[in-house]
């Protein structure tokens, strides 16, 4: 077999949901090796559906940790057996879903510094967890914990202040209560608590990785202003627990050399760096290149958003998180339930099933639809919490139905509007210079974007995001290498492959906007007030 030419590189990691899954970027920021493991297909004496179980109570959603364990055992054998070059990575960094907790038992770290390299991980780390099933994102198990948390800070707003979310059932510090009050001897037997992320990284480092300032903004714990633990939510979750969790670190933080353990077994360099792993979704924000001013729209089953802010204003809904690319500023997500679920609805119901007949409607009708306005919200959305279908007239009167073509551009304006304004609520704002990036199912359709540009009155590009929390990883890793240096990310990776522009803003988009948001406010509130009572 031809000689393989040497090719420095980064290696980015995600600890998924549903898979393990590693990609090799060489210094052209080009992508030229990946690999997965796929749990339930790969893995399946784990018996998981999606990579967890779900528990009888419907609730309670847990991931064994010995099979992301082996999973990366797994990965790193089939790696070898490619013929991959592992003594050229220059570091690695990666990502884990995010919120999800792993319980050490006390001794783990006699263990994780003295691994043989002549035994896979599982087999080494098998009695290493006071936790065998941990708890994960998918998880909605811990509604007391939660209210107990947001009582003892001073209520929802007050916990959002602090770790810029108010209380989520999937946050870690509600999780970690659970199990003090659940199981208090597996927590008294736990000398450390990690992150998805934090854990992956100890792997590789051979001891306990800190974790990082971005993926402990998701935990309820995290005072994002300081960047300490706060020591209220602390103390209303579990007993000395700050030295359980270690001292947080910025995200783009070398945390050592990889342990020798990679070096003897599968041949990576001594000096390869392992730098802080973060949350998937702050990874996909680096993936994403995102800049200040820049917003990404994953425009999937559910619309996630992806905000770069300076200064946050935490709300009830959405999430602040610390920045994973820049310690000084923030990122934001938001989520929208009624997302591509709603649009093919809609399709179905006006325009025949078909998306060119969709994309005809948002043609043959004008900016603002005449002043209609539609709430279509066929689950519980997310944000804000309304349910059902609204339309009002130019009046601002209810109506129960619009022309089929109205109907159509109503629901991809509303989606649009709803989200720059809950945008705006946490403090974002559009820029001069801000790109809209657009990822996702419906990004494939231009005349949806159209709207999406004419509605932010900004360019909209589209970017493949397939490997985004696994790029990015690899991106915040030759990060890493110059740490330091004070390089900022930005220029790390200029040489990144740039998104595509598929929408710029009709000429009199902000005009028609700037009022139909006002009044898309206005109503949404209305709303709110006929179903929930007043605004807190
Ligand atoms: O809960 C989430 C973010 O808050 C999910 O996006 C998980 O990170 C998915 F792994």
């Amino acid at each position: 077999m031809a000689e393989r030419a040497a090719r420095r590189c980064c290696l980015g990691w995600d600890f998924s949901t549903q898979q393990v899954k590693v990609v090799a970027v060489d210094a052209e920021l080009s992508v030229f090796y990946e690999d997965s493991v796929q749990f339930d297909r790969d893995l399946v004496e784990f018996g998981t559906q999606g990579g967890v179980h779900v528990h009888k109570d419907g609730l309670t959603v847990t991931s064994p940790v010995l099979m992301w364990v082996q999973a990366l055992d797994i990965i790193l054998e089939k790696m070898k057996a490619s013929g991959f070059d592992f003594s050229q990575v220059l570091a690695l960094s990666g990502a884990g879903q995010q919120h999800g907790s792993v319980y050490w038992k006390t001794g783990a770290s006699q263990v994780l510094t003295s691994l043989s390299p002549g035994l896979p991980l599982r087999e080494q780390l098998q009695a290493c967890f006071s936790i065998s099933n941990c708890p994960v994102w998918m998880d909605s198990s811990t509604a007391a914990q939660c209210r107990q948390l947001e009582a003892a800070v001073g209520g929802a707003q007050a916990l959002s202040r602090l770790t810029g979310s108010r209380a989520y059932e999937r946050f870690t510090g509600n999780q970690i209560a659970k199990i003090y009050q659940q199981n208090p001897e597996a927590y008294s037997h736990t000398e450390r608590i990690s992150l998805v992320s934090s854990f992956a990284a100890s792997l590789f480092l051979g001891s306990y990785s800190p974790v990082d300032y971005s993926d402990g903004s998701g935990m309820n714990l995290l005072q994002i202003q300081d960047k300490v633990w706060s020591q209220a939510c602390l103390g209303a979750c579990a007993p000395r627990l700050e030295e359980k969790l270690g001292r947080p670190v910025p995200s783009c933080s070398v945390v050592g050399p990889i342990s020798s353990y990679f070096v003897q077994r599968y041949g990576f360099p001594p000096g390869c760096k392992v730098v802080a792993f973060t949350g998937d979704n702050p990874a996909s924000l680096a993936g994403m290149r995102l800049e200040e001013g820049d917003i990404a729209v994953s425009l999937g089953t559910s619309d996630t958003l992806f905000l770069w802010l300076q200064e946050p204003t935490p709300a009830l809904e959405g999430h602040i998180f610390c920045n994973p690319v820049d310690p000084q500023h923030y990122m934001a997500l938001l989520c929208f339930k009624n997302g591509s679920l709603m649009r093919e609805k809609i399709r179905d119901e006006s325009a025949s099933g078909s998306w060119s007949e969709f994309s005809k409607a948002l043609q043959s009708t004008e900016m603002g639809n005449g002043g209609n306005l539609g709430f279509y919200f066929d689950v519980m959305e997310i944000t804000p919490e309304i349910i059902g279908r609204h339309r009002f007239s130019a009046e601002n009167r209810e109506v129960s139905a619009f022309p089929r073509e109205v109907e159509i551009r109503a629901l991809i304006e509303g989606q649009f509007m709803a989200k720059k304004i809950h945008a705006e609520a946490l403090g974002y704002r559009v820029m001069p210079k801000t790109k809209i990036l657009a990822t996702g199912g419906a990004s494939h359709n231009r005349d949806i974007l159209q709207v999406l540009a004419d509605v932010f009155g900004a360019p909209v590009y589209i970017i493949d995001t397939a490997n985004s929390a696994c790029v990015g990883s690899a991106y915040r890793a030759f990060h890493g290498l110059a740490a330091g240096t004070d390089m900022p990310f930005a220029e790390i990776v200029k040489l990144a492959p740039d998104p595509r522009l598929v929408a710029t803003p009709t000429p009199g988009a902000s005009q028609v906007y700037e009022a139909l948001l006002q009044r898309y406010a206005m109503l949404e509130q209305r709303i709110l007030s006929q179903t929930r009572g007043p605004p807190e």
